[in-house]
Formats: C-alpha cells, structure tokens, sequence
C-alpha cells in the first residue's frame, strides 16, 4: 500500500477532507501518516492503516518517506517546504489545497467533475503536482460547466459573497466572536430604539474593543470589499485568479474573460456568486438552462422564484452539501445575449476538500 502523509489535516479544508474520506473509506485504501506544524508527538488521529503518531511537517526527511503528500497547511508552508523536497530529491506525488503552485506549468489545477481526463492525462505523463483551484473559481466552473462544454461564453462577470470560513479557521471563530460582542451589547440594552442600536453597534464595532485581529476589520454587521493581496490591475488577487485559474483549468485555446469583485460577507460557510454571464450569441432561457442543468452530477439548477430562491439558494440550504445549486437564471434587459445567475457552494467540499480527496483516489488507482 502507498504511503500517504497528510499536512493541515485539522484546519478547515484539512478537517472537512478528513470527513469526507471517512465517509468514502479512503483511508482502507492507502497506510496514513499525519504531520503537524505544531503537535508533533501528541496523537494522530485514527484511521485504518494509520500511523498513531503525530510527525513534524517542518521534518522533510519524514516527509520524503512517504509516496504521496497532501497538504491543507496553506501557501507559507508550501513556499517553504514543497522547494526543499524537491530540492533533496523526493520525487513522490504533492497534492496541496493552496494557490502556491497552481499557475506552474507542471502543475495541473484539479476539479474532478470538470477536468477528470486531463488529470487522468497527466498522471499517465508522469506529473506530480496536483493543486486544488480556488474555491470560487472551482465552484463557478460546476455551476457553469454546461455553458463552457459548449463554448457559449464570451464572457462572465462574478460578484463573490465569500463566507468567513474561506478565510481559515481562526477568521471563522473571530466572526462569532464579532457577533458575539454584538449580542452582548444588545442583551445590555434591549429596549433601546433601533437608531440608538445601530449607533451603539456602530461604535462599538468600530473600537479597538471590538475582536479583529484576523480579519484585521469588523466583518460582522459588515461587509469587506477586498479578498488577498493587491495586484498591479487593481485587481484583488482573488479577483485575478478568476481568469488565469478557471481559463488552465478549462484549457481553453482562446482567454474567456472573467472578472468581478470579491467580497467578504458575514455567512459562516458556502461562498456565493451573483453572475453576468455574456454568450456569444443570443439563446432560450429554457436551453440555457437545460444546458447548465445536465452537465454534470452536482449542479443543480433552482427555478427563478422566490420560494424556490429563498428555500435553495442560500449558505444556510447549501452548508455541507455537496450539490452546487445555481439559480436567478434569467435574460437580462441590458442585452439579448446577457444572462443573470445567482450560484453558490460549500467552498470547504467541491470548493476545496473534494477536488483533492478525489485525485488522491485517482492517483491511487492508476
Ligand atoms: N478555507 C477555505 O475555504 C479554502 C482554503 N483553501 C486553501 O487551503 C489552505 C488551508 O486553508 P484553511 O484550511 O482554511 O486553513 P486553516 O487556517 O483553517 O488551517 C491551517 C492550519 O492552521 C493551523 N491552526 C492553527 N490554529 C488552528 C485552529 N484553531 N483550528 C485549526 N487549525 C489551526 C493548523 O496547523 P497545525 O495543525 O500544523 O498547527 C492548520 O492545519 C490554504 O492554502 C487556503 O488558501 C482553498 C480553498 C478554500
Ligand atoms: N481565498 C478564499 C479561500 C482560499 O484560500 O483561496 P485560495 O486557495 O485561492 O487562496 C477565501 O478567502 O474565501
């Protein structure tokens, strides 16, 4: 049996990996090994095959003697280890959930439901880097992968409403710490008008009082028009990544442009697209929708009313699922060939955990 080591196993993505291969057996499939940047020797957790444990992710002699790597740790730790076991020599396969390596030439961003052939492609080629996208370019392609198989799309423009817990796990307990704060002031003062409420909030969320030392901002009662790093076209590096990310993935022979604004939104988990999808020429509602419907085994497509809007389309419906809904589906006026569309998904699941879960179960096949 291969040996595989797991790296940021506990964090967000790390911890909803280790759910879901639980749930599908994989473990049964492989011996486990779990590294920690920070509880080496303490337990590991238990699964068939695994070693008991915990074994230091800074320790690349450990970490070379494993065939595979899979790391949830995030884009420092991979800058500075992934370079180093090459470096030493270790020529095993690296599967990783961050951003680091996905625009490498030898690296193939994977999406299962979207890209599974080329992936099957690469791995017989011999490739050993395998990088999850980014969640939300990841999700817009489930949501949209119909439209893209048939070459309809001029162009997208996504507006993001990004749940607290994209951001990691300690961003998510600081937004309940937010609300937190909130609910205790409001609990101290519950008969006071609405004017007088909001400028209390205001205040207070606005004070060095007020838990932010992640978020660096208050985000809940909030919202926070910047994802990542800033970029030379003016672009949040979120926004960037739309393009390059989801154009690699697609290996589209023509750039489709995609572009939009990012936003931190206070939801706790499952980001959220409103899209302006151009296609190259005029359609029926009816066939785009059927398109975007049966092209794949998690889109799901959510009729444009209000009942259905409200009861499927949002990140209290959506949480922890694996569907990927997308609904508001409708001509805009602005132009014939114009289409609105409201999509989201578990950013944690087909948005980052699933994607790796199901190239390890390829990589081990093949
Ligand atoms: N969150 C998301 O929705 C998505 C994240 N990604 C990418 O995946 C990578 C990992 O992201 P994510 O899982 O969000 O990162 P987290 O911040 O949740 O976890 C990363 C590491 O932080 C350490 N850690 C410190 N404090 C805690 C805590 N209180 N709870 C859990 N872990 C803690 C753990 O390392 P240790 O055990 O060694 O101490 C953990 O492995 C990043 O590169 C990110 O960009 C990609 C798509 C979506
Ligand atoms: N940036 C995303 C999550 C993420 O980690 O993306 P990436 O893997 O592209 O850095 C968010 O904050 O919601």
């Amino acid at each position: 049996m291969k040996k595989v080591g797991f790296i940021g196993w506990r964090g967000m993505v790390g911890s909803v990996l280790m759910e879901r291969m639980k749930e599908e057996n994989d473990f049964s499939h492989m011996e486990s090994y779990f590294f920690s940047t920070s509880q080496t020797g303490e337990a590991a957790p238990k699964m068939p095959n695994s070693h008991d444990k915990l074994l230091s992710a800074m320790d690349s002699k450990e970490l070379s003697k494993m065939d595979i790597l899979v790391s949830c740790q995030g884009g420092d730790y991979t800058t500075e280890m992934f370079p180093l076991l090459r470096k030493e020599g270790w020529n095993g396969i690296w599967i990783d959930a961050a951003s680091t390596l996905r625009m490498k030439d030898d690296s193939v961003i994977v999406l299962d439901p979207v890209n599974r052939n080329n992936i099957q492609e690469a791995i017989n080629k011999g490739t050993k880097n395998f990088v999850g996208g980014n969640c939300t370019v990841s999700l817009l392609l489930i949501a949209l992968h119909g439209l893209f198989k048939e070459n309809m799309v001029e162009w997208v423009s996504s507006m993001t409403y990004q749940a607290a817990s994209g951001a990691g796990a300690k961003n998510m307990i600081e937004l309940l710490d937010q609300m937190k704060s909130v609910g205790t002031a409001f609990s101290a003062n519950p008969a006071a008008d609405a004017l007088t409420l909001e400028k209390q909030m205001t205040s207070l969320m606005t004070s060095s009082q007020f838990p932010t030392q992640n978020f660096g901002h208050p985000l809940a009662l909030n919202v926070l028009p910047w994802i990542d790093s800033e970029m030379p076209s003016g672009q949040s590096k979120e926004e960037w990544k739309a393009q390059v990310e989801a154009n690699k993935i697609l290996q589209s022979q023509t750039i489709i442009p995609i572009d939009g604004t990012c936003v931190r939104v206070g939801a706790l988990r499952c980001h959220s697209q409103g899209l302006t999808i151009k296609l190259k020429k005029s359609a029926h509602l009816s066939t785009v929708e059927e398109i975007i419907a049966s092209a794949n085994d998690w889109v799901r497509l959510v009729p444009n009313n209000k009942p259905d809007t409200l009861k499927a389309l949002t990140p209290a419906a959506v949480s922890g699922k694996m569907h990927v809904p997308i609904g508001r589906i409708r001509p805009m006026t602005i132009g014939d060939s114009y289409f609105n569309a409201f999509t989201l998904g578990d950013q944690l699941l087909w948005g980052a955990a699933e994607p790796l879960r199901c190239v390890l179960r390829q990589v081990l096949q093949s």
